[in-house]
């Protein structure tokens, strides 16, 4: 079966970002989030990008009803029903993901296929809680959604040929290029630009410079279009952490040891942008 109608749950930054460019793909899109207010909020924030970009003349008032057309409000779980595929992106928990997939095995027909935007936990357990497990596969994008042209397309060990194929030719519709990963901890994105933002990290921890000049050599010296600390808190300070978390247990390796500093500051939560303060303060 085609994909036509897609759930996306979890309304913050990325499935947002997720929900928005499947329905400027023409996929007809349920928004689900388990919290009300950030259910509208998202709506609000894809509806303020698609006026800013009839704005900026990227796409056409027509373009901008169609999309929002598409686009609907699911306040209930069990709308998931009527769905070809769900993408899941709600907070990197393994336990609150294992639940949910448990919830939407039960709900959704057969045919569906459940993906996980999950930054690093491993897709085959995930699955394992699933009666499908083969049709259980990790679609990660990158953030911000609608600008980043990169997808990565993760098979757990149980994932069939068929979901691979119809993720990966999903992901190209909506203007994307994937890459298939292998389901190791991290994957190869966040394996590679975690360590990064983690040491730099520790370089602030440790004093060796401000994360303002921390920031400043990685943009000026590496052409980096974000310095890592301000990166850290576009990402999420939790989501980071989570992230390294995954790496330290799944490698067991000192390399990956979460910055103590990284931990502080989420315990103070200081979840970076979206709560206003991480290494940087927003108004
Ligand atoms: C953690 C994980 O699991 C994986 C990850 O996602 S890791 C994070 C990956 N992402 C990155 O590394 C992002 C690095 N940063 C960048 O590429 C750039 O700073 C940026 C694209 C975010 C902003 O670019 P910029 O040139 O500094 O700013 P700006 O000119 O305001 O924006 C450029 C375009 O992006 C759009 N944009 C910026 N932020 C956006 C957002 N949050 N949502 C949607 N669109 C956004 C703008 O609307 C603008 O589009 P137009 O050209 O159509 O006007
Ligand atoms: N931030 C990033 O740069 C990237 C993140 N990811 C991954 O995407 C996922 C989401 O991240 P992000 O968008 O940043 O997170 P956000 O915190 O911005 O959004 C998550 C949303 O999911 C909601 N939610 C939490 N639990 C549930 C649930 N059980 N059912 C329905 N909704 C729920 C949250 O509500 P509430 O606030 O009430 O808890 C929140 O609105 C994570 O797995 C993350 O690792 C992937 C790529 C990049």
């Amino acid at each position: 079966m085609t994909i036509k109608r897609v759930m996306v749950i979890g309304a913050g930054q990325m499935g947002a970002g997720i929900a928005q460019v499947a329905a400027q793909a023409g996929f007809e899109v349920l928004l689900h989030d388990a919290n009300g207010t950030a259910l509208d909020e998202g709506i609000q924030r894809i509806e303020k990008l698609l006026t800013r970009a009839v704005q900026k003349t990227r796409i056409t008032d027509e373009e901008k009803a169609s999309t929002l057309n598409n686009l609907k409000r699911a306040k209930k779980l069990e709308d998931a029903r009527t769905c070809d595929l769900v993408i899941e992106a709600i907070v990197e928990n393994m336990d609150v993901k294992s639940k949910l997939f448990r919830e939407l095995d039960e709900i959704t027909p057969a045919h569906t296929i459940l993906a996980t935007n999950t930054s690093s936990l491993p897709i085959t357990e995930i699955a394992a809680v699933t009666n499908r497990p083969e049709q259980v596969i990790g679609m990660h994008f990158m953030n911000p959604v609608p600008v980043m042209k990169l997808v990565e397309v993760i098979r757990g060990i149980q994932t069939n040929d068929e979901t691979y194929e119809k993720i990966s030719q999903m992901a190209e519709e909506l203007g994307k290029t994937s890459v298939e990963v292998a389901d190791f901890p991290g994957f190869a994105a966040n394996r590679i630009l975690m360590p990064m933002i983690n040491e730099a990290i520790y370089a602030v921890y440790e004093g060796v410079a401000s994360p303002e000049d921390i920031d400043t050599v990685m943009k000026l010296g590496m052409n980096h279009p974000m310095g890592p600390l301000q990166l850290a808190d576009f990402i999420g300070l939790d989501t980071c952490l989570y992230i390294m978390e995954v790496l330290y247990d799944g490698f067991a390796d000192s390399k990956y040891r979460p910055c103590p500093l990284l931990r502080k500051y989420v315990k103070a939560g200081w979840h970076g942008k979206k709560s206003g303060r991480g290494f940087y303060v927003y108004s």
